[in-house]
């Protein structure tokens, strides 16, 4: 369709023996998805058809090669086919170092789709770490993965839904190194990019930032650990003589219940399972994962492969679909900010 406002919205398979592939049938199952997005998959031919067939969804899988003459319509998924797995040599929950070639491709295919302006955002389905690392990846995750392909230095995750935001300075790291990981500048880069994209990106226009303490009691006037102190307090300090909004170092054990009641539009977490545990108590079913300070849009699902499940059509498409929605919500956005 000439003069199409809808945002071209490209999605990466995922892994393909996870969830992925069924959410995506299930999710493009819905017509509403085709009102306000052009959707593309870059995955698998052989393993969407069996997804679809897993799914019991209706929609014809169809190759193509031109994005701009193509038709988005309820009834028809687009695939630009990024890899050729053997159906015999598949097996649900049961990754190879092939299929974990395969979902890197989709991933990179991606990102070089973004970068060169051919779709307006990149929604990704979830991959598997391990076998990530079964295919001789080297990236812990989509994150660092899109930082380095759009060498990106400074770059955050959030998790996004309705009633809470969180955003992390510190990702992957196991638990004994996070203090380390931890330092003044990084708090302060992840407020101020937390306060860009809730500008930005959300239309917030004075939004309210809680940073989280790391220890029990926020430190508890360094009784409990010196980083409030040291290191959260002085970020904090700098990102609001920049005029930012931004308050703490909050104890973690009550900061997320006055946010989920509206006191704050995000809250920055120190580490991984300090946002997440609270943020999938709230939104498991519809919450986004973002990624925050690329020239690009990216968002995904905030659930992983679910390697127990998959193959069973039995997953939920909902953060799939939310993270479809805030793509094209983002790209909307950036084309034409108010
Ligand atoms: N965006 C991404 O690519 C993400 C990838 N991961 C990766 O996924 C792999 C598996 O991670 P886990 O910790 O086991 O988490 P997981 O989210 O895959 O599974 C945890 C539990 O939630 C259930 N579940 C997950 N998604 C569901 C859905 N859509 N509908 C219904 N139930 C669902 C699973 O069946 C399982 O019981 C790991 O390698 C992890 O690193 C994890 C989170 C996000
Ligand atoms: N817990 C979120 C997660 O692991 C997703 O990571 P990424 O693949 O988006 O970097």
């Amino acid at each position: 369709m000439a003069g199409d406002q809808r945002p071209l919205i490209g999605i990466t398979m995922g892994d393909p023996v996870g969830v992925g592939p069924e959410i995506l049938c299930m999710a493009l199952d819905y017509t509403e998805i085709y009102d306000f997005a052009r959707p593309v998959v870059i995955g698998d031919p052989e393993i969407m058809h069996m997804a679809a067939g897993i799914a019991r969804t209706g929609p014809k899988i169809r190759a193509v090669n031109d994005l701009q003459t193509a038709v988005y319509e309820p009834g028809i998924v687009n695939l630009i086919s990024a890899s050729r797995l053997c159906r015999d040599a598949h097996k649900w929950g049961h990754p190879s170092a092939e299929t974990g070639r395969s979902m890197i491709s989709y991933i990179e295919a991606g990102i070089d789709m973004a970068k060169s302006g051919q779709i307006d955002a990149l929604v990704t389905c979830p991959i598997n770490k391990a076998a990530m690392k079964l295919a001789g990846g080297i990236y812990p995750g989509h994150t660092e993965m899109l930082a380095q392909r759009t060498t990106t230095r400074e770059y955050a995750m959030m998790m996004a839904g309705s009633r809470l935001r969180v955003v992390l300075a510190t990702i992957h790291k196991a638990l004994r190194d996070v203090s380390a990981a931890l330092d003044e500048n990084r708090i302060a880069t992840v407020i101020r990019l937390t306060h860009q994209a809730l500008k930005s990106r959300f239309g917030i226009a004075r939004p309210r930032i809680a940073v989280c303490g790391l220890n029990p009691h926020a430190g508890e006037e360094e009784m409990f650990g010196h980083e409030e102190a040291r290191l959260i307090r002085p970020a904090i300090a700098g990102a609001v003589s920049q005029g930012i909004l931004a308050t703490g170092p909050h104890p973690a054990d009550t900061v997320f219940y006055y946010a989920v009641n509206g006191a704050y539009d995000a809250v920055v977490c120190m580490y991984h399972d300090q946002g997440l545990i609270p943020f999938k108590m709230v939104h498991f079913h519809d919450g986004v994962n973002t990624t925050l300070g690329l020239p690009i849009i990216r968002t995904s699902v905030d659930h992983g492969t679910a390697y127990d499940i998959a193959g069973k059509g039995i997953a939920d498409p909902g953060s799939l679909m939310a993270a479809i929605e805030m793509a094209a919500d983002h790209a909307r956005r950036t084309k034409h900010p108010v």
